[in-house]
């Protein structure tokens, strides 16, 4: 995420609330220095002179802060347009990756990193120019009286920048703990409350109540400790900015006494150092924010940053064989996985067996390379025995837990392609899912209601069951994909599924003989 990026999303705009940003300041630095004829004129009790540049002084201000709040809508506006481009990307990178992502991470990244981002960096940003844009046309101002000034301006401007830099990394830890806990809360509030129902069941109040309020302790904690640090770098820059604006009036006067500016001077002199050392005050502050903000940018930009998909990928169609060879795979717990050789050719319809906790689930995310081997390798090779890099998202996978999307069942088969709903009509009566649809009104159109869970176990099976046959494709991989249907619906879905030209490797415990025999062979992991 860059400032640069921000002003670049819509240029026209960030152009026009620029040169709105610049008038509203030239004009409050007008608008402060008619305050010296004020300031002369009531000296010579000059009323007409007075009330002329009153109504100036009135006019001129009112209008350079009028236009300085539509530079601000602008620029809101601007930042708003620009999360949603970010948003996204950060949603295009999450989809082409190879690592999932939990979902909590993802509602982290999304929101509170992004509006974090946005008060700690874009509108600091932006504050930032506007102030200094109000400094140096004050500044240029004030040249006009003393130089004197000028030059104490300058050497208090240096004071102010380098004293806050000494307490700015509490800060930025503080920003990255906010940032953590949140996340956590999020995460804690996803694992317990998708099991609410069981927990109530058993009335397990306690329990969750305790684990919700120890996560909701760390983030109060972790947001009053940032509070507290904004605080203190406030207080300590308060202090500085006041002790400055002191001094500078007080110069101001000598300057009068001495005979070196006007009586009036001192009005404007007034006003120009509070807009100058509030400005520097706001520069700083906003600095420190941003430099709090910096290792929460890095993963947003890292967030953004383009997957490459280019890798060249064979068609998944021309594979003649699958193999594995000295597979093992060893988890951060210390538990290792070791699998036997094995090769299935194209078309073979493969039972894999073993016990719970045997390595069938692993085997298939090795497969399908969302996970690294430690050692060893699988292999895809052609007719002619060479090598393929195969694209595996043409997998048919069936995970344990169906996964479907809040669309009607015949979208859920065809995964929102319309130009298979004959194909999903044809699937459905294949994996016995005919018989369910009768029950409900609207059939194959009934939407999917996930909040209500209005599929059952098996018929959620069914659906993902068909969604790989719709899609034709050559290497199918069911991870139990049929153990919540009764046996005799099973038994004619196998029936129906091992039919087909494609490779099946099909995950099941307590399969009947009959169903054995629909296979070709059985692939048995043992535990290391
Ligand atoms: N990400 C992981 N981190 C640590 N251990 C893991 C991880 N994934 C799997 N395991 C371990 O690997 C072993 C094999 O798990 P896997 O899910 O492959 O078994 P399975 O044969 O499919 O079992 P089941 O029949 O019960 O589904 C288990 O002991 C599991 O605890």
């Amino acid at each position: 995420m860059s400032f640069s990026k921000l002003l670049k999303s819509n240029l026209i705009r960030a152009v026009t609330l620029i040169f709105a940003t610049v008038l509203g300041a030239v004009l409050v630095a007008i608008g402060n220095s008619y305050l010296t004829n004020i300031g002369n004129s009531l000296q010579k009790q000059d009323i007409n002179t007075f009330l002329r540049y009153m109504l100036l002084f009135f006019v001129v201000l009112v209008g350079g802060e009028s236009i300085e709040f539509i530079a601000s809508y602008l620029f809101a506006k601007q930042v708003q347009e620009y999360l949603h481009e970010v948003r996204e990307r950060v949603t295009r990178k999450l989809f082409l990756q190879k690592e999932t992502t939990k979902i909590t991470d993802v509602q982290n990244d999304l929101t509170n990193d992004l509006n974090m981002m946005n008060d700690n960096f874009l509108t600091p940003m932006y504050k930032i120019i506007s102030s200094i844009f109000n400094i140096v046309f004050s500044i240029a101002i004030v040249f006009t009286y003393s130089w004197i000034l000028v030059v104490l301006i300058l050497i208090l401007a240096v004071v102010m920048f380098v004293l806050p830099q000494l307490i700015s990394k509490p800060l930025e830890k503080a920003t990255v703990a906010v940032s953590e806990n949140n996340q956590a809360y999020l995460d804690t509030i996803e694992k317990w409350f998708k099991g609410i129902a069981i927990l109530k069941r058993y009335n397990v109040k306690s329990k969750l109540f305790h684990v919700l309020a120890q996560s909701s302790d760390k983030l109060e904690k972790a947001n009053v400790n940032r509070s507290k640090k904004v605080s203190q770098t406030s207080i300590f820059n308060n202090l500085v900015n006041g002790s400055a604006q002191v001094l500078i009036i007080f110069t101001a006067g000598l300057l009068i006494i001495t005979k070196s500016m006007p009586f009036g001077a001192f009005f404007s002199i007034g006003n120009f150092s509070g807009v100058i050392f509030t400005g520097l005050f706001t520069v700083v502050s906003q600095i420190t924010l941003i430099q709090s903000s910096k290792q929460l940018n890095k993963k947003i930009t890292a967030n953004m940053t383009t997957v490459d998909t280019t890798v060249a990928s064979d068609s998944l169609a021309d594979f003649a064989t699958v193999s594995g060879q000295n597979l093992t795979i060893k988890f951060p717990n210390g538990e290792q996985l070791r699998f036997p050789d094995f090769e299935v050719k194209q078309g073979e319809k493969i039972l894999l067996t073993g016990e719970s906790g045997a390595g069938k689930s692993t085997l298939f995310k090795l497969i399908l390379d969302e996970l690294t081997p430690s050692s060893g390798q699988i292999t895809f090779k052609d007719k002619n025995g060479k090598f393929l890099k195969p694209n595996l998202n043409q997998i048919g996978y069936i995970p344990q837990d169906p996964v479907l999307f809040p669309g009607t069942i015949q979208e859920n088969i065809t995964l929102f392609n319309d130009s298979l709903n004959e194909k999903a009509k044809y699937w459905a009566e294949k994996v016995q899912l005919g018989t369910d649809l009768t029950k409900f009104p609207q059939g194959i159109k009934t939407k999917v209601d996930l909040d209500k869970n209005n599929l059952s176990g098996g018929q959620r099976q069914k659906v993902v069951l068909a969604r790989t046959q719709v899609y034709e494709s050559k290497l199918v991989l069911i991870d139990e994909g049929t153990s919540a249907i009764d046996s005799k619906n099973t038994q004619i879905i196998l029936q129906n599924l091992l039919q087909s030209s494609a490779t099946v490797i099909f995950i099941a415990h307590n399969l009947t003989p009959e169903m054995h025999k629909l296979f070709d062979r059985e692939l048995k992991l043992t535990k290391a």
